[in-house]
């Protein structure tokens, strides 16, 4: 327990985040009016370190907001692979609107690879909380919603969205938009008979008033069937990403294993490109966007999905804390999740094979940090970890 304080086996580890106070509310220099949506409060208040603060009470509120308020308009989301639709509310305030397509039981085709997978509602909805739970507060807020697709989705679907509604031969309602994957009629989303689920991620500010950059994630896999990227067979490849900015200095190196480890927990392997709010310049967190593809395989555990941080051997001391606490503490990731995910309507989010799956995984990620430890000095492989030391020993807590 080198790495840890007792004080933070029973309650979240907090890093020393510096700068919650640079906002997108002091940046662009704006007010909130009596009246401001949920979307607006929470759009005010990202900040350069999380996209939300612990326990602001607004998360639940807009929530709330995306799982209950009335669908004023949708539209298809233009450019992804799979369809999804754009969802906007009466008041103001959009979501991003993910299908189910099957049953919570169905894994990942074993004939699929990772970029043919279908993408998961439920894993949308599982990674925002497991974000959380982590402390990284780097996803948008996402909720469950049972849709009714008669009046919610028909009603307001327009132009070639439309044309795509038909009723199957069970009777049920039915539609698959257009898109390059699964939108056709042997893919079609149907409901029982007209009630789908969906999951909601609340829409990130406008690009006009908080703008992004678009990264390549140097881990990038092939997204071909029969190429490997060059981290794949080269064990030396974080060399090479260490020397290129904006990895050579700063928080991003750490940042992506950070990202590697959540991925991993939820075993996404669907992780090609980042993006960062260029509002804070490049010293800011990637926003974990996109867990579509994640909880498909709770047999299965993916250790390429770590490769950032086994050939790095870096990861943060709040993380590794955050790892321990799951591991050794009164409460285990599984538990965390189950109690977190209870409180969303859909809940029952996960297939319980996935719970055991996550606590497998967090001590597969201890062993891995452990066997760098074993290679490389503590000082080398823990970031964070001298000063956290020397103000931990000075407190008497070593
Ligand atoms: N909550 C959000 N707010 C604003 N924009 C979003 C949000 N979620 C996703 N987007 C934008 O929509 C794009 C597509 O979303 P997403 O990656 O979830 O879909 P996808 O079909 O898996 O896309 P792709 O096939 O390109 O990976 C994202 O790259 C992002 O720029
Ligand atoms: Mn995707």
């Amino acid at each position: 327990m080198k790495y840890i304080v007792p004080a933070e086996l029973s309650r979240p580890v907090q890093g020393h985040l510096r700068e919650l106070d640079v906002t997108v509310m002091r940046l662009r220099n704006v007010s909130l009016s009596e009246d401001a949506t949920s979307w607006e409060k929470f759009h005010v208040s990202i900040s350069k370190e999380e996209l939300y603060h612990e326990d602001d009470p607004m998360i639940d509120e807009l929530l709330q907001d995306m799982t209950s308020l009335e669908f004023y308009n949708i539209s298809q989301k233009e450019g992804g692979t799979q369809l999804k639709l754009v969802i906007e509310f009466a008041p103001g305030g959009m979501a991003m609107l993910k299908p189910m397509r099957f049953p919570r039981e169905q894994e990942t085709l074993p004939n699929h690879f990772y970029f043919t997978d279908y993408e998961r509602h439920n894993a949308e909805i599982a990674a925002f909380h497991l974000d959380r739970i982590m402390g990284f507060r780097r996803a948008p807020p996402v909720v469950g919603r049972l849709v009714n697709m008669t009046t919610e989705l028909y009603a307001l679907a327009t132009g070639e969205l439309l044309r795509t509604f038909f009723i199957s031969p069970a009777q049920n309602l039915c539609f698959h938009g257009k898109c390059s994957y699964y939108c056709d009629t042997g893919h079609a989303i149907c409901g029982h008979p007209d009630q789908m689920e969906a999951s909601l991620a609340a829409f990130l500010p406008d690009k006009e008033f908080v703008p992004r950059k678009t990264w390549r994630h140097p881990w990038r896999r092939s997204y071909h069937k029969r190429k490997k990227a060059q981290w794949e067979e080269d064990d030396q490849y974080c060399d090479q990403v260490r020397q290129l900015p904006p990895y050579n200095e700063g928080r991003r190196l750490v940042d992506l294993i950070d990202l590697a480890i959540f991925d991993f927990l939820a075993g996404n392997m669907d992780r090609h490109h980042y993006e960062t709010l260029s509002l804070f310049g490049n010293q800011t967190f990637p926003i974990h966007l996109d867990q579509g593809r994640a909880f498909g395989r709770p047999n299965h555990d993916e250790m390429s999905i770590l490769a950032p941080l086994y050939q790095c051997c870096l990861v943060r001391r709040t993380t590794l804390a955050t790892l321990l606490r799951f591991h050794h503490g009164p409460f285990r990731l599984s538990s965390l999740m189950r109690k977190s995910l209870a409180r969303d309507p859909l809940d029952p989010i996960l297939a319980a094979g996935h719970f055991d799956a996550m606590d497998r995984r967090v001590a597969i990620t201890l062993r891995v940090i452990r066997h760098c430890l074993s290679r490389h000095e503590a000082d080398q492989v823990i970031v964070g970890f001298a000063d956290w030391k020397d103000k931990n020993s000075k407190m008497g807590n070593l």
